[in-house]
């Protein structure tokens, strides 16, 4: 996930043309392009968990973490903050 989220950061800065991630933080929507698609992903892993399909349900799972992370990294946060977050409940 750390390797992840650095080469999210490298494409925000970086913002090559080939990059599906730098699209997201070129979005002629803004934010609402990365949120909108977390609205899908979230659908699709719920159909996914609904057909009990162990392979299908990991891909949606990483599609919906990979989007996360390109938020988190919009907002100007990284994953130590949701780690913090979740290590304070435990
Ligand atoms: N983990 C991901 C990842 N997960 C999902 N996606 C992209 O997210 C997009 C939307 O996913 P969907 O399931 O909705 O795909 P789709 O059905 O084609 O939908 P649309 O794109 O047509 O909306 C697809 O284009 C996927 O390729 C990702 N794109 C990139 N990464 C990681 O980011 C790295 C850098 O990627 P680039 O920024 O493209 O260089 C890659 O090496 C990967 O490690």
């Amino acid at each position: 996930m750390d390797a992840l989220f650095e080469t999210i950061e490298a494409r925000k800065r970086d913002l090559p043309e080939d990059s599906y991630t730098a699209s997201l933080f070129t979005h002629e929507k803004g934010e609402n392009a990365v949120l909108e698609k977390l609205g899908e992903e979230s659908t699709e892993l719920i159909l996914a968990a609904k057909d009990d399909e162990h392979e299908e349900l990991a891909a949606e799972s990483a599609d919906f973490l990979y989007h996360l992370l390109v938020l988190l990294s919009m907002k100007g946060m990284d994953p130590d903050d949701l780690l913090a977050e979740l290590e304070s409940r435990f």
